[in-house]
């Protein structure tokens, strides 16, 4: 296992009881550790190496921290995909799906302003965890709708249970679920 895959490992903890309802995933470790903020960027974006990619995706909030620096590494910019928002102007053009139920049990309305993604772009979409993969395929209808090509999801946790949606989505991981445990 490569140095960012040990330091995300050592710096994760689960908080709350596993029989508990208040069980949960703490990454804030993650972004205390210099080592991960310097080079996870690069690790996410090397999943899909060699892909063309001139935009990425990311879902607010922390899609969207993981996805500055990923764009960053990159050389491209960032979509940012906002949950329950509003056009900042009525003027604004937004584009707007709802999620299926997500680990929460949350139908979340998520937009972006159009003209942050265009038919032809290329589209990598980022972020920390997926679960249920609800709020990834809400992410998914939005580039189609905007007419980009999805590239695929880097995700530094995979807990998808969806074979047939990994491949579809084209999800890639730094870890699985299961390294956490
Ligand atoms: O696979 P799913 O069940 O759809 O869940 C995945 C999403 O849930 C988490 O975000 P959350 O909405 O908790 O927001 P946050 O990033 O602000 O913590 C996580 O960052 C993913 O975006
Ligand atoms: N089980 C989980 N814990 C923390 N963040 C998540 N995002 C999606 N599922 C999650």
């Amino acid at each position: 296992m490569d140095i960012v895959r040990e330091r995300l490992r050592s710096t994760f903890r689960w908080v709350g009881d596993r029989t508990d309802r208040g069980f949960q995933a703490d990454v804030t470790g993650w972004w205390r550790d210099p080592l991960v903020v310097e080079r996870i960027g690069r690790s996410l974006a090397g999943l899909f190496d060699g892909e063309q990619v001139n935009v990425v995706v990311g879902p607010e909030s922390r899609g969207s921290l993981l996805g500055a620096l990923v764009a960053r590494e990159l050389g491209v910019g960032l979509a940012e995909v906002r949950k329950d928002g509003e056009p900042l102007a009525d003027s604004d053009r937004w584009w707007e799906v709802s999620s299926g139920p997500d680990y929460r049990d949350r139908h979340l309305r998520m937009g972006l302003r159009r003209s942050m993604l265009r038919a032809g772009d290329r589209a990598l979409f980022v972020d920390d965890w997926i679960d249920t993969g609800a709020q990834t395929a809400a992410c998914h209808a939005l580039v189609e709708m905007s007419g980009a090509r999805w590239v695929g999801a880097a995700v530094v946790v995979d807990a998808f249970d969806r074979p047939d949606l990994r491949r579809a989505l084209r999800v890639r991981s730094l870890l699985h679920v299961r390294d956490l445990r």
